[in-house]
Protein backbone atom coordinates (compact mmCIF):
# COMPACT_ATOMS: atom_id res chain seq x y z
CA UNK A 1 0.00 0.00 0.00
CA UNK A 2 1.18 3.65 -0.81
CA UNK A 3 0.01 6.31 1.38
CA UNK A 4 0.30 10.36 0.45
CA UNK A 5 -0.69 11.76 3.68
CA UNK A 6 -0.98 15.43 2.74
CA UNK A 7 1.68 15.30 0.94
CA UNK A 8 2.73 19.15 -0.51
CA UNK A 9 5.21 20.55 -2.25
CA UNK A 10 6.38 24.32 -3.05
CA UNK A 11 9.43 24.42 -5.47
CA UNK A 12 12.30 26.43 -4.76
CA UNK A 13 11.05 28.88 -7.19
CA UNK A 14 7.77 29.74 -5.31
CA UNK A 15 5.50 26.83 -7.69
CA UNK A 16 3.01 25.30 -5.61
CA UNK A 17 2.64 21.74 -7.09
CA UNK A 18 0.89 19.78 -4.51
CA UNK A 19 -1.05 20.74 -1.90
CA UNK A 20 -1.99 18.58 0.49
CA UNK A 21 -2.77 15.41 -1.58
CA UNK A 22 -4.19 12.48 0.43
CA UNK A 23 -4.40 9.03 -0.98
CA UNK A 24 -3.74 5.33 0.24
CA UNK A 25 -3.17 3.13 -3.34
CA UNK A 26 -3.43 -0.25 -2.44
CA UNK A 27 -1.10 -2.84 -3.52
CA UNK A 28 -1.73 -4.34 -7.14
CA UNK A 29 -3.94 -1.24 -8.01
CA UNK A 30 -4.08 0.47 -11.49
CA UNK A 31 -4.41 3.74 -10.55
CA UNK A 32 -4.16 6.79 -13.58
CA UNK A 33 -3.24 9.75 -12.30
CA UNK A 34 -5.11 12.76 -14.91
CA UNK A 35 -5.39 16.24 -15.27
CA UNK A 36 -4.21 19.24 -17.36
CA UNK A 37 -0.54 19.65 -17.74
CA UNK A 38 0.92 21.32 -14.63
CA UNK A 39 -1.71 19.77 -12.58
CA UNK A 40 1.03 17.89 -10.41
CA UNK A 41 1.13 14.52 -11.80
CA UNK A 42 4.68 14.10 -12.55
CA UNK A 43 5.30 15.62 -9.25
CA UNK A 44 3.06 13.37 -7.35
CA UNK A 45 4.30 10.12 -9.29
CA UNK A 46 8.16 11.25 -8.82
CA UNK A 47 7.64 11.29 -4.44
CA UNK A 48 7.29 7.70 -4.52
CA UNK A 49 10.74 7.25 -5.86
CA UNK A 50 12.25 10.48 -4.25
CA UNK A 51 13.07 12.41 -6.90
CA UNK A 52 11.03 14.47 -5.81
CA UNK A 53 11.14 15.87 -2.11
CA UNK A 54 7.65 16.90 -0.54
CA UNK A 55 7.69 20.50 1.75
CA UNK A 56 4.48 18.68 3.58
CA UNK A 57 3.37 15.42 4.29
CA UNK A 58 4.41 11.92 4.32
CA UNK A 59 4.81 8.89 2.22
CA UNK A 60 4.83 5.86 2.79
CA UNK A 61 4.75 1.89 1.55
CA UNK A 62 3.36 -1.09 3.69
CA UNK A 63 4.05 1.58 6.40
CA UNK A 64 7.44 2.70 6.21
CA UNK A 65 8.06 6.54 5.91
CA UNK A 66 10.15 7.48 2.38
CA UNK A 67 13.42 9.40 4.10
CA UNK A 68 16.74 9.85 4.11
CA UNK A 69 17.63 6.20 5.87
CA UNK A 70 14.81 4.10 3.83
CA UNK A 71 14.78 5.64 0.82
CA UNK A 72 17.65 3.63 -0.43
CA UNK A 73 15.78 0.27 0.47
CA UNK A 74 12.40 1.51 -0.69
CA UNK A 75 13.98 2.45 -4.24
CA UNK A 76 14.49 -0.86 -4.74
CA UNK A 77 10.72 -1.96 -4.50
CA UNK A 78 9.74 1.36 -7.18
CA UNK A 79 10.56 1.10 -11.21
CA UNK A 80 10.11 3.70 -13.62
CA UNK A 81 8.33 3.94 -17.08
CA UNK A 82 9.34 7.38 -18.52
CA UNK A 83 7.64 9.79 -21.50
CA UNK A 84 10.75 9.35 -23.77
CA UNK A 85 11.88 5.61 -22.83
CA UNK A 86 14.82 7.05 -21.12
CA UNK A 87 16.78 4.23 -22.99
CA UNK A 88 20.41 4.43 -23.64
CA UNK A 89 20.45 4.44 -27.30
CA UNK A 90 24.43 3.24 -28.18
CA UNK A 91 24.03 0.54 -25.41
CA UNK A 92 22.35 -2.83 -26.78
CA UNK A 93 18.69 -3.52 -25.81
CA UNK A 94 20.16 -6.59 -23.46
CA UNK A 95 22.11 -4.04 -21.61
CA UNK A 96 19.43 -1.62 -21.43
CA UNK A 97 17.02 -4.34 -19.93
CA UNK A 98 19.88 -5.40 -17.76
CA UNK A 99 20.44 -1.70 -16.45
CA UNK A 100 16.86 -2.23 -14.68
CA UNK A 101 19.34 -4.09 -11.99
CA UNK A 102 21.11 -1.07 -10.98
CA UNK A 103 19.78 -0.41 -7.86
CA UNK A 104 21.46 -3.88 -6.59
CA UNK A 105 24.07 -4.28 -9.14
CA UNK A 106 27.36 -2.08 -9.01
CA UNK A 107 27.60 0.78 -11.66
CA UNK A 108 31.07 -0.70 -11.98
CA UNK A 109 29.97 -4.39 -12.56
CA UNK A 110 26.68 -2.91 -14.64
CA UNK A 111 29.50 -1.66 -17.09
CA UNK A 112 31.69 -4.58 -17.53
CA UNK A 113 28.63 -6.40 -18.42
CA UNK A 114 28.73 -8.36 -15.07
CA UNK A 115 25.17 -10.07 -15.00
CA UNK A 116 24.82 -13.88 -13.76
CA UNK A 117 23.55 -15.92 -16.30
CA UNK A 118 20.11 -15.85 -13.97
CA UNK A 119 19.77 -12.31 -14.80
CA UNK A 120 20.73 -12.74 -18.44
CA UNK A 121 18.07 -15.38 -18.48
CA UNK A 122 15.82 -13.48 -17.09
CA UNK A 123 15.97 -10.21 -19.60
CA UNK A 124 15.14 -12.43 -22.62
CA UNK A 125 12.33 -13.91 -20.82
CA UNK A 126 11.05 -10.36 -20.07
CA UNK A 127 11.83 -9.16 -23.80
CA UNK A 128 10.39 -12.30 -25.05
CA UNK A 129 7.21 -11.29 -22.47
CA UNK A 130 6.44 -7.53 -24.17
CA UNK A 131 7.14 -9.08 -27.69
CA UNK A 132 10.08 -8.24 -28.36
CA UNK A 133 12.06 -11.04 -31.20
CA UNK A 134 15.76 -12.17 -29.42
CA UNK A 135 16.63 -11.02 -32.73
CA UNK A 136 16.55 -7.47 -31.23
CA UNK A 137 18.47 -8.08 -28.19
CA UNK A 138 21.76 -7.27 -29.53
CA UNK A 139 20.66 -4.14 -31.61
CA UNK A 140 21.45 -0.66 -29.94
CA UNK A 141 18.50 0.49 -28.74
CA UNK A 142 18.93 3.73 -30.72
CA UNK A 143 17.61 1.70 -33.96
CA UNK A 144 14.54 0.47 -32.66
CA UNK A 145 10.77 2.33 -32.99
CA UNK A 146 9.39 4.12 -30.66
CA UNK A 147 6.91 0.97 -29.11
CA UNK A 148 9.69 -1.06 -29.74
CA UNK A 149 11.81 1.10 -27.00
CA UNK A 150 9.06 1.49 -24.92
CA UNK A 151 8.84 -2.61 -24.85
CA UNK A 152 12.18 -2.19 -23.41
CA UNK A 153 11.34 -0.06 -21.04
CA UNK A 154 9.11 -2.18 -19.65
CA UNK A 155 10.68 -5.01 -19.52
CA UNK A 156 13.86 -3.45 -17.93
CA UNK A 157 11.13 -1.36 -15.40
CA UNK A 158 10.46 -5.40 -14.33
CA UNK A 159 13.88 -6.68 -13.22
CA UNK A 160 13.57 -6.45 -10.29
CA UNK A 161 9.68 -7.87 -10.02
CA UNK A 162 9.04 -4.43 -8.57
CA UNK A 163 6.37 -4.03 -6.16
CA UNK A 164 5.07 -0.25 -7.41
CA UNK A 165 5.80 0.60 -11.07
CA UNK A 166 5.51 4.77 -11.73
CA UNK A 167 4.58 4.75 -15.70
CA UNK A 168 5.14 8.70 -16.20
CA UNK A 169 2.93 9.44 -19.64
CA UNK A 170 4.15 6.22 -21.09
CA UNK A 171 2.27 6.60 -24.02
CA UNK A 172 2.35 10.66 -24.76
CA UNK A 173 4.77 9.92 -27.67
CA UNK A 174 3.60 6.82 -29.30
CA UNK A 175 0.64 6.59 -31.60
CA UNK A 176 -2.81 5.24 -30.00
CA UNK A 177 -2.87 2.09 -31.17
CA UNK A 178 0.55 0.76 -29.92
CA UNK A 179 -0.34 3.04 -26.84
CA UNK A 180 -3.06 0.07 -26.42
CA UNK A 181 -0.58 -2.11 -26.97
CA UNK A 182 1.95 -0.75 -24.04
CA UNK A 183 -0.92 -0.08 -21.57
CA UNK A 184 -2.07 -3.61 -22.32
CA UNK A 185 1.64 -4.79 -21.78
CA UNK A 186 2.07 -2.75 -18.50
CA UNK A 187 -0.91 -4.14 -16.88
CA UNK A 188 -0.87 -7.88 -17.77
CA UNK A 189 3.03 -7.55 -16.50
CA UNK A 190 1.80 -5.86 -13.19
CA UNK A 191 -1.39 -8.44 -12.49
CA UNK A 192 1.04 -11.26 -12.52
CA UNK A 193 3.27 -9.74 -9.63
CA UNK A 194 0.39 -7.80 -8.38
CA UNK A 195 2.54 -4.96 -8.88
CA UNK A 196 1.12 -1.75 -7.70
CA UNK A 197 1.05 1.03 -11.07
CA UNK A 198 0.19 4.90 -10.59
CA UNK A 199 0.30 6.03 -14.15
CA UNK A 200 -0.19 9.67 -15.41
CA UNK A 201 -2.01 10.38 -18.75
CA UNK A 202 -3.89 12.82 -21.12
CA UNK A 203 -5.65 10.49 -22.82
CA UNK A 204 -8.98 9.93 -21.27
CA UNK A 205 -10.20 7.02 -23.34
CA UNK A 206 -7.32 5.18 -21.96
CA UNK A 207 -7.44 6.06 -18.00
CA UNK A 208 -11.19 4.59 -18.54
CA UNK A 209 -10.09 1.62 -19.99
CA UNK A 210 -6.99 0.57 -18.59
CA UNK A 211 -7.41 2.38 -15.07
CA UNK A 212 -8.98 0.06 -11.65
CA UNK A 213 -9.39 3.53 -10.40
CA UNK A 214 -8.89 7.11 -11.59
CA UNK A 215 -7.51 10.24 -9.94
CA UNK A 216 -8.10 13.50 -11.33
CA UNK A 217 -5.86 16.39 -10.11
CA UNK A 218 -6.08 20.69 -10.77
CA UNK A 219 -3.73 22.89 -9.46
CA UNK A 220 -1.88 20.46 -7.47
CA UNK A 221 -5.16 18.76 -5.37
CA UNK A 222 -6.91 15.78 -6.17
CA UNK A 223 -10.52 17.36 -7.57
CA UNK A 224 -11.77 13.13 -8.39
CA UNK A 225 -10.92 10.33 -7.07
CA UNK A 226 -13.36 7.03 -8.39
CA UNK A 227 -14.13 4.63 -10.82
CA UNK A 228 -13.86 4.97 -14.83
CA UNK A 229 -17.26 3.96 -14.06
CA UNK A 230 -18.29 6.95 -12.26
CA UNK A 231 -15.81 9.19 -14.47
CA UNK A 232 -18.74 10.25 -16.03
CA UNK A 233 -18.46 12.91 -19.26
CA UNK A 234 -19.39 15.98 -16.82
CA UNK A 235 -16.30 14.93 -14.51
CA UNK A 236 -14.25 14.91 -17.18
CA UNK A 237 -15.35 18.70 -18.31
CA UNK A 238 -15.28 19.68 -14.61
CA UNK A 239 -11.74 18.54 -14.24
CA UNK A 240 -10.41 20.10 -17.87
CA UNK A 241 -12.67 23.36 -17.26
CA UNK A 242 -11.02 26.29 -17.93
CA UNK A 243 -7.30 24.46 -18.84
CA UNK A 244 -5.92 26.68 -21.59
CA UNK A 245 -6.52 24.67 -24.98
CA UNK A 246 -3.19 24.16 -25.65
CA UNK A 247 -3.40 21.89 -21.74
CA UNK A 248 -5.90 19.56 -23.20
CA UNK A 249 -5.19 15.98 -24.15
CA UNK A 250 -5.50 15.25 -28.24
CA UNK A 251 -5.97 12.33 -30.04
CA UNK A 252 -4.47 11.39 -32.96
CA UNK A 253 -6.10 13.69 -35.42
CA UNK A 254 -5.37 16.46 -33.27
CA UNK A 255 -8.71 16.62 -31.77
CA UNK A 256 -9.83 17.10 -27.76
CA UNK A 257 -10.67 13.70 -26.31
CA UNK A 258 -11.86 15.86 -23.80
CA UNK A 259 -15.83 16.42 -23.54
CA UNK A 260 -17.08 19.52 -24.59
CA UNK A 261 -17.93 22.13 -22.34
CA UNK A 262 -21.78 21.95 -21.28
CA UNK A 263 -23.35 24.52 -23.41
CA UNK A 264 -25.79 27.23 -20.47
CA UNK A 265 -28.65 24.78 -20.01
CA UNK A 266 -26.03 22.10 -18.95
CA UNK A 267 -26.34 20.10 -21.98
CA UNK A 268 -23.95 18.39 -23.94
CA UNK A 269 -23.36 20.42 -27.89
CA UNK A 270 -23.81 18.22 -30.70
CA UNK A 271 -20.34 18.02 -32.70
CA UNK A 272 -17.94 20.80 -32.00
N1 LIG B 1 11.87 21.52 -10.88
C1 LIG B 1 10.85 22.37 -10.85
N2 LIG B 1 11.02 23.63 -10.44
C2 LIG B 1 9.99 24.52 -10.41
N3 LIG B 1 8.72 24.21 -10.76
C3 LIG B 1 8.51 22.95 -11.19
C4 LIG B 1 9.54 21.97 -11.27
N4 LIG B 1 9.01 20.81 -11.74
C5 LIG B 1 7.70 21.06 -11.95
N5 LIG B 1 7.40 22.34 -11.62
C6 LIG B 1 6.08 22.98 -11.67
O1 LIG B 1 5.21 22.24 -10.82
C7 LIG B 1 3.91 22.21 -11.37
C8 LIG B 1 3.47 20.78 -11.54
O2 LIG B 1 4.28 20.19 -12.57
P1 LIG B 1 4.14 18.68 -13.02
O3 LIG B 1 5.23 18.41 -13.99
O4 LIG B 1 4.01 17.83 -11.83
O5 LIG B 1 2.73 18.71 -13.76
P2 LIG B 1 2.07 17.61 -14.70
O6 LIG B 1 0.65 17.50 -14.29
O7 LIG B 1 2.87 16.36 -14.67
O8 LIG B 1 2.17 18.30 -16.11
P3 LIG B 1 2.35 17.66 -17.59
O9 LIG B 1 1.08 16.92 -17.87
O10 LIG B 1 2.53 18.84 -18.47
O11 LIG B 1 3.57 16.77 -17.53
C9 LIG B 1 3.96 22.99 -12.68
O12 LIG B 1 3.56 24.32 -12.41
C10 LIG B 1 5.43 22.94 -13.05
O13 LIG B 1 5.79 24.05 -13.82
Amino acid sequence: MIEFQHLGKTWPDGTRALSDVSLQVPRGQFCVVLGPSGAGKSTLLRAVNGLMRPTEGRLTIDGIEFNADTERALRQRVAMIHQHFNLTLRMSVAGNVLSGLLPVVSTGRALLGWFTPEHRRKACALLERVGLDPRHLRRRAGELSGGQQQRVGIARAFMLDPEVVLADEPVASLDPKISRDILALVREAARERNTTVLCSLHQVDLAREFGDRIVGMRDGRVVFDGTPAEFSDERVQQLYAGAHWDDQPADEHGSSTVAAPLDAQGRQPLAA
